[in-house]
């Protein structure tokens, strides 16, 4: 099922994620919505706080046809390079917003996946710059945080304008 995504400035978006303690079949059914979600949104990664549901649960998929997606659990990245990339981000909750975000281009990802599996990998380019986008979100982080306060403003004005177009749309 489609989930609705909250928008900026939304509180909820600031809220911590817990820890999930048991991958029960209703956080199962909550990773094949959110997946659907991220497709139907056009969207490369989306966290569970942006449905409101904190946990700590994120998916992501950079493929091409749309048909990989990974599922990470209670995720824990560490930087493994000091210098930092700049990449042009976006947020499915921030939408038509770009802008440029310093993070460290490489990063170990420890996790567990959907069956319960560890998952510990070293990653780079937008896997890593995903993956800490969404880390931030479980933080209650959002990238537009990173930029000016005048930025901000504008950010705020430009989802206020695309929620009042999304709503006239139906
Ligand atoms: O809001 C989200 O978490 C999803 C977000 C993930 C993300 C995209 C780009 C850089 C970091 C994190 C998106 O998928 S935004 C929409 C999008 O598909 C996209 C935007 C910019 C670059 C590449 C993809
Ligand atoms: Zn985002």
């Amino acid at each position: 099922a489609l989930l609705p995504i909250l928008s900026y400035p939304d509180p909820r978006l600031r809220t911590i994620a817990t820890p999930v303690k048991e991958v029960t079949a209703e956080i199962k059914t909550l990773i094949t919505d959110m997946i659907e979600t991220m497709y139907e949104a056009q969207g490369i990664g989306l966290a569970a706080s942006q449905v409101d549901r904190h946990i700590q649960l994120i998916v992501i998929d950079l493929s091409e046809d749309k048909d990989s997606p990974r599922v990470f659990i209670n995720p824990k990245v560490t930087p493994l390079v000091e210098e930092k990339q700049s990449y042009e981000e976006g947020c499915l909750s921030v939408p038509d917003v770009y802008d440029k975000v310093e993070r460290p281009n490489k990063v170990r990802i420890e996790a567990l996946d959907q069956d319960g599996n560890a998952i510990d990998e070293e990653v780079e380019g937008l896997l890593a710059v995903c993956i800490q986008h969404e880390m931030d979100h479980l933080s209650g982080v959002i990238f537009v945080d990173y930029l000016s306060r005048l930025k901000q403003t504008r950010a705020r004005d430009k989802v206020r304008k695309v929620l009042k177009i999304r709503e006239k749309q139906g």
